[in-house]
C-alpha cells in the first residue's frame, strides 16, 4: 500500500499526457509516410539517442529490421547506439559530442531518414548528428519534448511531446515509435 498514492499520481500524469497527444497525429502520420517513402526509394532509417532514448532507438530499429506486427521482409534500420568500439573510439578521439555525427558522416546517404530521440531536444551529440544528416541532404526527424529545443530549427519534422517530464516524454516516444512502425509496415 505504501506507494499506491505515488502510483495514482504518476498514472494520472501519464493519462493526461497521452490525452494531449491528439494534435500531433497529423504530424506523426506525415512522418510515417516519409518513412514509407524512404524505404520505397531504397533508403534506410538511422536512429540515435542517449540513455533511455538509446534503448528506444534500438527498440524501434529492431521492430523495423525484424517485425512489429506484420509478416513481411526485413526493412533497413540501424541504431547508432550499439557498436561500443565505434562509440568508444570516436568518443575518445573526437569527443562524446561526435559519437553520432561521425557515424552519420560514414553511413548516411541523401535518401535516408534520420531520427534523433532527445527529451530536451538539445543533447549535443544528437544535434550534431542531425546537422550532419541535413548537410548530406537526408530527411531528419526529432522525437523530442519540452520546447523541442534546438531540433525545432534543424529537423524536417519535429514531434514535440507536450510535457517537460522526461519519463512522460519517453513513454510517449515509444507510443509514437510503435505507431510509426505500424504505419511503415502497413504498405
Ligand atoms: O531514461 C532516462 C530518464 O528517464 C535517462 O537515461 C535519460 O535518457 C538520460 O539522462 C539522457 O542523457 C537524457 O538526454 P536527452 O533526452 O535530454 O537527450
Ligand atoms: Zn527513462
Amino acid at each position: 500500500m505504501k506507494y499506491v498514492n505515488y502510483l495514482k499520481d504518476e498514472h494520472a500524469a501519464h493519462m493526461a499526457m497521452f490525452n494531449a497527444l491528439e494534435p500531433l497525429f497529423p504530424l506523426i502520420s506525415d512522418v510515417g509516410i516519409a518513412m514509407q517513402n524512404t524505404i520505397k526509394n531504397g533508403g534506410k532509417i538511422l536512429l540515435m539517442g542517449n540513455g533511455g532514448s538509446a534503448a528506444d532507438s534500438q527498440h524501434i530499429a529492431a521492430e523495423i529490421v525484424g517485425r512489429f506486427k506484420k509478416e513481411r521482409k526485413g526493412m533497413p534500420a540501424i541504431a547508432l547506439t550499439t557498436d561500443t568500439s565505434i562509440l568508444t573510439s570516436v568518443g575518445n578521439d573526437y569527443g562524446y559530442h561526435y559519437i553520432f555525427a561521425r557515424q552519420i558522416e560514414a553511413l548516411c546517404r541523401p535518401e535516408d531518414l534520420v531520427i534523433g530521440l532527445t527529451t530536451s531536444g538539445n543533447s549535443a551529440n544528437v544535434v550534431n548528428a542531425i546537422e550532419a544528416a541535413n548537410a548530406i541532404g537526408a530527411t531528419t526527424v526529432g522525437l523530442t519534448g519540452g520546447t523541442g529545443g534546438k531540433l525545432n530549427e534543424l529537423c524536417t519534422y519535429n514531434i514535440v511531446i507536450p510535457s517537460s517530464v522526461t519519463a512522460r516524454i519517453q513513454e510517449a516516444h515509444i507510443f509514437v515509435g510503435h505507431s510509426l512502425c505500424e504505419i511503415l509496415e502497413s504498405v
